[in-house]
């Protein structure tokens, strides 16, 4: 059994040894997680990492083959009935009746709880005033995605479940979608997403766990994980020899330079993090020019989550 600490103390959510199989495929691989109320906590990872598995099995909608998962000092399935008035749960896609107004799927979502919000409030939370009498099938994606958001709220839930929120938003409904996490947040709820946006979970997210291939292979603040990668620029850039036009060059001589902490090859495109451009970038190029290099490809950005996944696997999160 897990240990015996008073409720106050307790993680929010909590994780041990957790592991699910599909047939032959292992979804989630030895997961140990511990969620401090709240706290926005992300996963983060490629398609196909063990995500949704990780949530659903959070949410007590997938049973996992093994280890332990505790929620609000709760456990699936023996406090199922409180579990469900005190979570909520935002999923992947929902399928509301199309036929009904806004107003009506709030109205029988709310009836599922003993407590919690007024469908007006749950509207006005979620910025869905002017579509209160709207058919759901008639509601853009962003509002579909908000009215999802509005039923994972409407029971004022302490722990909130949003499984890829922004997924398939357009840019403006995807920062509407964040305004009212950041709101959330400020209400003191715990919310765990998941995502494959590497900037979402930047911009959101207390801490961060990087799951790949079933497991979580990183987890702390996005700034200390950006920290991790060792600069804070990364200077991405191709070369070609004037003589030969291969690109090759001695990762010897990059790594020599000062301030620049590591380098790596993939796809021709050399990926060297450096402290600080102006010092570094001027040597890059003297040593291409001493070499016979010309550039082909220049450019450099501040390193960020992607840039951790990339430095942790050698694969680019978004390519999965
Ligand atoms: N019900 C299922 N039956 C069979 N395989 C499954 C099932 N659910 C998930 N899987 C497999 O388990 C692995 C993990 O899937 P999961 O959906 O948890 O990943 P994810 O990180 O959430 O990915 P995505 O970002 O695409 O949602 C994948 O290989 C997936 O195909």
């Amino acid at each position: 059994m897990l240990n015996t600490k008073s409720q106050a103390d307790r993680p929010a959510l909590l994780l041990r040894g957790v592991h699910k199989t599909f047939a032959d495929v292992v979804a989630v691989n030895g997961i140990d997680l511990e969620v401090t109320p709240g706290e926005c906590f992300g996963l983060l990872g490629p398609n196909g990492a063990g995500k949704t598995t990780t949530i659903e099995i959070c949410e007590g909608l997938t049973v996992p083959d093994s280890g332990e998962v505790e929620l609000l000092s709760l456990n699936w399935p023996n406090n199922a009935g409180e579990l469900r008035q005190r979570i909520g749960i935002q999923l992947q896609e929902t399928q509301f009746s199309e036929k009904s107004t806004v107003d009506e799927t709030l109205r029988l979502f709310r009836s599922f709880f003993r407590r919690g919000l007024t469908v007006d409030e749950s509207i006005r939370t979620a910025q869905l005033e002017e579509k209160r009498v709207a058919r759901v099938g008639t509601l853009s994606g962003g509002q579909k995605q908000r009215l999802a958001m509005a039923c994972a709220l409407v029971g004022d839930p302490e722990l909130l479940f949003l499984d890829e929120p922004t997924t398939g938003l357009d840019p403006q409904a995807r920062r509407h979608l964040w305004d009212l996490v950041d709101r959330l947040k400020k209400e003191g709820r715990t919310i765990i997403l998941t995502t494959h946006y590497m900037d979402e979970a930047e911009r959101l997210c207390d801490r961060v766990a990087i799951m790949d291939h079933g497991r979580i292979i990183a987890l702390d603040t996005p700034q200390q994980l950006i920290a991790s990668v060792g600069g804070e620029h990364i200077v991405e850039f191709a070369a070609i020899n004037r003589e030969n036009g291969d690109g090759l060059i001695d990762p010897a001589l990059l790594t020599a330079i000062q301030g620049v902490e590591s380098h790596r090859l993939t796809a021709g495109v050399h990926q060297v993090s450096v402290r600080e451009l102006h010092t570094a970038v001027p040597q890059i190029f003297a040593v291409l020019t001493a070499h016979g290099l010309n550039l082909s490809e220049f450019r450099t950005h501040s390193a960020t989550l992607e840039d951790v996944f990339v430095s942790l696997t050698g694969r680019n999160l978004r390519d999965e």
